[in-house]
């Protein structure tokens, strides 16, 4: 068959596939949402799932706030030790800390908030403008809708997204920016300029902590085409949080991510690191405070020597809940792997070698079946005590 019929044939099965199957296209959250009472079975979790399992009664420790001002005087000399130390140790009980002294000033953060809300608070025809699905049945990954579903058994999220790309600028989908509320684009362009020099004094610390030469991870990530993902996350009210969650279990992708979340009402949970108990804590509500978390990229980059939080969102009865998620990731075709540095024969190699891109289409996949896409590159202790693990996996 000529190329051409070839992909038209391919296209025209998709598209058929798609319409035989209406279990791919689950409904808008927040519409389901209103006036009903029980949540349909598709977003029931399972028993060991549920909010109440696991739910931790106090914190072991708290999850540090640490203030980046501090950090760039630590950058200059001016001492502020204190605060580096902070950051280590948040890293190693949580894998996250909330960041202060940022210099994004509170008004502003309230603003990226309000047009957040007023996105999500549109009529579902304006927002399907730009939906994420493509003539309103095939799947990609910006635009408005929900997470991808690759099987009828699927358990839903009981949340509506919007994902952009914000960075660089050449891979900026203008067309699927929303129109409203008026003042959306300029907003998000102001606070993924300033969130970006956060993400660079925090890659800069992370560096240093791990021994190497300040601008190791800030130059990769001006290396070709990395990107910043943008992730507005929207919980409508649920009449039972108890049977549903937010977000599933999952740990992001990114090298960083920093995440605006919603000051009036919580629902990010976190298991801590390294813990094996799968204990969930709350993250506490601390206004203006952005939430920093390390992601899968440069938990493979330090070889393991940070580690990739797992966290999950819970609803709200009473309220609904907004978050702002901004992912920092490599050109999705340069290899992650351990960095040669942080390798040696005290500390062999723990992860093979991927790409964000790779990484990403196994990240997707794995979280709708609610698994981890790390397991998929790290070497296992077996493999480890047998040496294999220092090959390239
Ligand atoms: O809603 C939140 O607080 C967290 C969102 C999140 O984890 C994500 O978008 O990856
Ligand atoms: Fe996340």
């Amino acid at each position: 068959m000529p190329e051409a019929e070839d992909q038209q044939e391919r296209q025209l099965t998709t598209k058929l596939a798609s319409m035989a199957r209406p279990w791919k296209i689950p409904p808008i959250v927040q519409e389901l949402a209103a006036g009903l009472q029980e949540p349909p079975s598709r977003y029931v979790v399972r028993d060991q799932d549920r909010p109440a399992a696991a739910a931790a009664a106090a914190m072991p420790e708290p999850i540090p706030i640490v203030d980046l001002s501090r950090l760039s005087a630590a950058d200059d000399g001016g001492g502020a030790d204190g605060e580096v130390a902070k950051l280590r140790c948040a890293l190693q009980n949580w894998g996250l800390f909330l960041a202060v002294g940022h210099g994004i000033e509170p008004g502003f953060l309230a603003e990226m908030m309000q047009v957040t809300r007023g996105f999500f608070n549109l009529p579902t025809e304006e927002k399907q403008k730009y939906s994420n699905l493509v003539n309103g049945k095939e799947f990609r990954f910006e635009g408005y809708g929900n997470d991808v579903v690759l099987s009828e058994d699927q358990i839903l999220d009981w949340c509506d997204r919007l994902y952009l790309i914000v960075e660089p600028e050449s891979r900026v989908v203008g067309s699927l920016w929303p129109a409203r509320p008026p003042a959306f684009s300029a907003v998000l362009r102001e606070y993924t300029a300033r969130c970006r020099r956060i993400a660079d004094v925090v890659l800069s610390s992370l560096a240093r902590l791990l021994g190497l030469r300040e601008g190791r991870f800030v130059g990769m990530m001006n290396e070709g085409v990395a990107m910043t993902h943008a992730r507005f996350n929207y919980y409508p009210r649920c009449p039972r949080p108890d049977l549903v969650l937010g977000l599933k279990s999952h740990s992001d992708a990114s090298v960083i991510t920093v995440v605006l979340i919603d000051d009036t009402v919580g629902g990010l949970q976190v298991q801590k690191p390294n813990d094996g108990g799968g204990v969930w804590y709350d993250v506490p509500i601390v206004p203006s405070a952005l939430l920093v978390n390390v992601g899968d990229a440069i938990e493979i980059m330090s070889n393991g020597f940070f580690t990739s939080p797992v966290h999950r969102a819970v609803a709200n009865a009473e309220r609904d809940r907004v978050s702002l998620a901004m992912f920092y990731t490599l050109d999705p075709e340069k290899e992650i792997e351990p960095l040669p540095e942080l390798v040696d024969e005290k500390r062999p190699r723990r992860y093979g070698k991927t790409t964000t891109k790779d990484y990403l289409a196994v990240l997707f996949e794995r979280f709708a079946g609610g698994a981890r896409a790390m397991d998929t590159v790290k070497i296992s202790t077996a493999e480890l005590d047998s040496g294999s693990g220092s090959e390239d996996g």
